[in-house]
């Protein structure tokens, strides 16, 4: 059954802790943002494990270099998953995957800015990572023409564990799941609803119908 990950793209430790206390019943991962956690600090991390010790946590930690480094201090501030580029030099992700065995944890890597994301997802899935997140950012979702129909088709052709990240809502979370994925990312659809409980409720249910 894939996962639930709701990305926090939220900028204070209260406003997260407040959106998960809201959406925990309905997800398996809590996220918390890039721009959080640089606003924040690790802090943030911890505050959610705290909060919520029954659930994954993401550290977005978009990590570009000192792989083991960077995992480190995210795993020994809680969190469970840390995010590395798949841009960067196969050094740093294997090194942030050295970290994770040490810790019992887990790597993710994020496909930004990577130009042909199935031979990636191939590649770094061999270095142990726990699953490849094929993602369209913030800024490539404002572009025109953006679809996540195309994430959703590279993780079918990409034959490995795999999230998608980028405008994941409720019209196309059921194709997310049908193609396999690992774990269906929502922020937006989650932070930016009126209602975040219930927008989280009925991902939760189309993803399981
Ligand atoms: O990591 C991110 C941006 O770098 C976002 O959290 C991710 O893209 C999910 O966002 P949304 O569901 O709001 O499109």
């Amino acid at each position: 059954m894939a996962k639930l990950q709701v990305a926090i793209d939220l900028l204070t430790t209260e406003a997260a802790l407040e959106l998960a206390a809201k959406v925990a019943p309905y997800v398996d991962i809590i996220e918390l943002g890039t721009p959080l956690i640089k606003a924040e600090g690790l802090k943030v991390v911890t505050a959610m494990k705290n909060a919520h010790p029954e659930k994954l946590v993401f550290a977005d930690m978009k990590t570009a270099d000192t792989g083991a480094l960077e995992a480190e201090i995210a795993f020994k501030a809680g969190a469970d998953l840390v995010t590395v580029m798949g841009t960067v030099d196969d050094a740093t992700i294997k090194g942030a995957v050295e970290s994770a065995k040490k810790y019992g944890k887990q790597v993710v890597v994020d496909t930004i800015g990577v130009k042909d994301r199935v031979k990636r997802a191939k590649e770094v899935t061999a270095f142990g990572v726990a699953f490849v997140e094929l993602h369209a950012g913030l800024d490539e979702q404002a572009l025109p023409g953006y679809s996540v129909e195309t994430l959703i088709n590279e993780g079918r052709e990409a034959q490995v564990p795999f999230s998608v990240a980028g405008g994941v809502n409720l019209n196309t979370i059921k194709d997310v799941v049908a193609a396999g994925a690992t774990v269906a990312v929502a922020g937006g659809a989650i932070y930016g609803a009126k209602d975040p409980a219930e927008a989280a409720k009925a991902l939760k249910e189309a993803m399981e119908a």
